[in-house]
């Protein structure tokens, strides 16, 4: 099944204090570590966004991918930059932002404060959706590191519309299909940066 990727991007980082999509890990900023593993995830074949919440945001993470670019990942015009179409309204609006982008199908969801994707749930969560009519396929509790299907956009328009922006209501709206993560690896993936503490913690994972 061809699979396309989403990594969101486009938040305040408010907790944090700084940007957290360009946080440093192991020496590069987390957005472009990040489109290194999902593009790894979905493979050559899927369509890649990143939902960087603005136009402005847009053009200053691609001026950091390409300082950066990594050799052998995608290129920057291979990737989709995507501004959100209703600003400041949270990470469903960047999901709808990106899905609308993407050609149809599932997309693989990601969020530039969880850094630690896991091979193996994810293909467990491919597997869920192969053949399956879900509109996402997720961890009991867990939005994100989660399939999307592109039809999901239109729900989240009108959600949106009438400010209902938590993403665990949109979930209950839809038809999803469960996977429970198992053993340490794949809870891994649900360890995420909010505050400076959370960042010393997964940096010292890295070690
Ligand atoms: N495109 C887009 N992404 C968002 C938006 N808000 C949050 N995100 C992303 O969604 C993920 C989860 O974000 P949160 O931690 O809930 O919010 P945040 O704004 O990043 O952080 P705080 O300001 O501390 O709440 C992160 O990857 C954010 O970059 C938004 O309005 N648009």
């Amino acid at each position: 099944m061809n699979v396309n990727g989403i990594i969101l991007a486009g938040g305040h980082s408010s907790r944090m204090g700084r940007d957290k999509a360009l946080l440093e890990l192991a020496g590069r900023p987390v957005l472009v570590r990040l489109i290194e593993r999902v593009g790894h995830l979905i493979g050559n074949e899927g369509c890649l966004a990143v939902a960087c919440g603005s136009l402005e945001r847009a053009e200053r993470y691609k001026r950091v991918f390409l300082e950066v670019q990594p050799p052998g990942v995608r290129s920057a015009e291979d990737i989709l930059w995507v501004p959100d179409r209703y600003a400041g309204e949270g990470p469903l609006a960047g999901l709808h932002a990106a899905l609308c982008a993407l050609p149809e199908g599932y997309a693989f969801t990601a969020a530039c404060d969880m850094p630690f994707l896991s091979a193996s749930l994810y293909g467990r969560q491919l597997a869920a959706a192969a053949g399956s009519v879900a509109d996402a396929v997720h961890a009991p509790g867990q939005p994100l590191h989660a399939l999307y299907h592109s039809r999901v956009s239109i729900k989240l328009a009108e959600l949106l519309e009438r400010d209902e922006r938590r993403f665990m209501a949109a979930l209950r709206q839809l038809r999803t299909e469960m996977v429970e993560p198992c053993g340490e690896q794949e809870h891994r993936a649900f360890m995420n940066m909010n505050t400076p503490g959370d960042y010393e913690r997964v940096i010292s994972e890295l070690m």
